[in-house]
């Protein structure tokens, strides 16, 4: 938006220096309330899902991300009202210290190996509920949580809802890879699959981005895919592939929070 607001007043030369701070504090403002608007979504989708999937004696797997956060919030807020008893099994290091901090019973996978429910955020979200996730790199912890849970439910703002994959997220699918095997894997990626490979470079810090479990993340930009579960088959049999963060046939629902104040929900068909 902002990037807009340069060229439309690049384009009129004639704006004097006060129109140029109106015009900017102009959609600063509106860019906070988009901003406001899509936490505001994140929220209400995640406590939807919290109210309608959580009981009492659950064990529960707590995913990664910023929405997730509004989840637990949630789930503390009915622990504290309602007395609930919940234990919870964390997705990251990320999801551990939200557990502890507002005060719920941490677990793991090695004293609650099958979970009631696992809820957790997403990058993107087919029609058929196929996923994209590993923005933030937990999707190997994330994947067996889900998968050790008799119920996974998604929840999102309004921008992670597509038809197909691709539709909302550019990034391509982060794939978690053994350290020593990074290049090979790019390597073959690309020649296997076509598209464009790369390591994941770290912000804050020189070198790569490193995992919660010490691995490297590879995000593959595809150019053609047909089949997602294929596809998924066919990267995880690279040698040095640790997990993918394609989600295939894993959701049963999905919640998505909408920039009026609504949710809507899409249920995995029988
Ligand atoms: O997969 C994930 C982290 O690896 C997150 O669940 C995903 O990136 C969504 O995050 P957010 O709720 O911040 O949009």
């Amino acid at each position: 938006m902002l990037r807009q607001a340069c060229k439309i007043l690049n384009a009129k030369q004639q704006f004097s220096f006060s129109h140029y701070k109106q015009t900017f504090e102009l959609y600063s403002r509106l860019f906070s309330i988009n901003m406001n608007q899509v936490e505001e979504s994140k929220k209400a989708a995640a406590y939807k899902a919290v109210d309608n999937h959580v009981c009492d004696n659950y064990s529960i797997g707590i995913g990664s991300g910023s929405t997730i956060v509004y989840a637990v919030e949630r789930l503390a807020e009915r622990v504290r009202k309602e007395g609930l008893k919940v234990v919870c099994v964390p997705t990251s290091f990320q999801a551990r210290q939200l557990i502890i901090t507002n005060g719920l019973t941490l677990s793991d996978l090695e004293r609650t190996p099958e979970l009631d429910v696992a809820i957790d955020g997403a990058d993107e979200v087919d029609e058929n509920l196929t996923l994209i996730k590993g923005g933030g790199g937990c999707q190997t912890q994330e994947k067996i949580v889900a998968s050790a849970a008799k119920c996974f439910i998604v929840v999102a703002d309004y921008r992670k809802d597509s038809r197909s994959l691709g539709e909302q997220w550019a990034r391509g699918v982060p794939i978690e890879v053994l350290p020593l095997a990074y290049a090979s894997v790019a390597r073959k990626l690309q020649k296997m699959l076509g598209g464009k490979a790369e390591l994941r470079m770290a912000k804050n810090k020189a070198g790569p981005v490193v995992t919660d479990n010490g691995g490297f993340v590879i995000d593959w930009v595809w150019e053609k895919v047909g089949d997602w579960q294929q596809t998924n088959t066919q990267i995880k049999m690279i040698p040095g592939v640790v997990e993918t963060g394609l989600f295939v046939g894993m959701t049963y629902k999905a919640y998505f929070g909408n920039a009026d104040g609504t949710v809507s929900e899409r249920q995995k068909r029988d």
